[in-house]
């Protein structure tokens, strides 16, 4: 019998830029960076207000390349900072769209990925659905605990790209992802590492504005005293300190530049700061890799090094070094959000899942 076939539209709102791509099946048919002037951009008061202008040249994009958007079957988008959710499959939703275009839990450019994929799709009578949104959280209750009461630890994360390439590998091992422990580091503009403990991804760092392994442009975990001191220097203000801490942290506040690939330059010629604050990167991710090692007890299948830093080789081998004695280190460079998405939308089209409904909220407080 002929397996029945499904095409997809699907949509990553970013910060400059909307990546989308037409799937048929699990196969890319077409596939688009459309780069957004930042003047543009900047005409809109709050992100979500730019969802029209994003719609349209979405819209003029496929019919410019010839894609009759009439033979989709469903429409897929990024996920944003909604209410923290489990993984999976959700079907865009009243609720969801109200907490998007609030943004529930912050501004965040994919908060748009939900509202474009219910724009287009409701148009064409299909299904919307996004898939492991940023703020998934399996969080195990024990790791919510932050140690000061008022403070939760919170799980916001590359929860699609993590997740993706997790099935990816278990596959590859010939297991289901239910079936294995793995420790996956995704290493781009911000970095998070995730404990996945039978598919369910019980620790991770909030590496948006939180906590861990500082990355080309955010600080992560930095010495709480000595913040709050510089907070209450009168020196700053609010704005000025999160933009040192998220933007203008991490590579670019002590090298200037948030490009793996320049701070490699800048080693090959010598110069000793840049080697210094690069292995540094490494080796707070190495150690972010241990702790979670720590808490699946030691009892890990792989580690897996993804997104854009994994393309650095020196890089990979410095943290390679510190922690293949836990387990196999496995590099998958880049990352996979439209494939991850369009299969996400797969698994619901075909059955193999049912779409989840949003709010399905985790209980997070302590
Ligand atoms: N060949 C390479 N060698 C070393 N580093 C690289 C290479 N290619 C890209 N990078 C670095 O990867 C980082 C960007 O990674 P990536 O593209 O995954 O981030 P992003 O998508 O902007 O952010 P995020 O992954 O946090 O959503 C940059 O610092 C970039 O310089
Ligand atoms: C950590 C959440 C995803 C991002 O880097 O924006």
């Amino acid at each position: 019998m002929q397996e029945h076939s499904f095409r997809i539209l699907v949509i990553n709102p970013g910060s400059t830029s909307t990546k989308i791509g037409v799937f048929h099946n699990e196969r890319s048919i077409f596939e688009k960076t459309i780069r957004h002037d930042t003047e543009a951009l900047r005409a809109y008061k709050k992100i979500i207000d730019q969802y029209e202008f994003r719609k349209q040249t979405i819209l003029e994009t496929l019919d410019h390349e010839g894609i009759n958007i009439s033979k989709l079957d469903a429409v897929c988008g990024r996920g944003g900072l909604l209410r923290p959710i489990e993984g999976g499959t959700y079907a865009v939703n009243e609720v969801m769209l109200q907490d998007l275009r609030r943004g529930y839990s912050g501004q965040h450019a994919s908060n748009l990925g939900g509202i474009l994929a219910h724009e287009i799709a409701s148009a064409l009578n299909i299904p919307a659905f996004i898939v492991d949104p940023v703020v998934v959280d399996e969080l195990d209750p024990i790791a919510r605990i932050s140690g000061f009461s008022l403070i939760e630890r919170r799980s916001i994360f590359h929860a699609l790209n993590q997740k993706a390439v997790a099935r990816r590998v278990a596959k590859q091992m010939g297991k289901a992802y239910e079936e294995v422990n793995f420790i996956v580091a995704h290493m781009g503009g911000g970095i998070t590492v995730g404990a996945h403990k039978c598919g369910r991804v019980i620790d991770v760092n909030n590496g948006l504005d939180g906590e861990g392994p500082f990355s080309p442009e955010r600080a992560g975990t930095v010495p709480a005293g000595d913040l709050v001191s510089l907070c209450f220097s009168g020196e700053y203000y609010r704005e000025e300190v999160m933009r040192m801490l998220v933007g203008g942290g991490g590579l670019v506040g002590y090298l200037g530049t948030n490009d793996a690939v320049k701070v490699e330059k800048m080693i090959e010629n010598g110069d000793e700061k840049a080697k210094l604050v690069y292995s540094a990167m490494a080796y707070q991710v190495a150690k972010e890799i241990g702790a979670a090692s720590a808490v699946l007890a030691g009892k890990v299948d792989a580690i897996i090094l993804t997104g854009g830093l994994a393309y650095g080789k020196q890089f990979v081998k410095e943290i390679a070094d510190r922690v293949q004695w836990i387990a196999d280190v496995i590099v998958q460079p880049g990352e996979n959000e439209l494939q991850a998405l369009a299969e996400g939308a797969l698994r619901v089209l075909r059955g193999e899942e049912e779409a989840k409904q949003y709010p399905r909220a985790v209980k997070t407080t302590v």
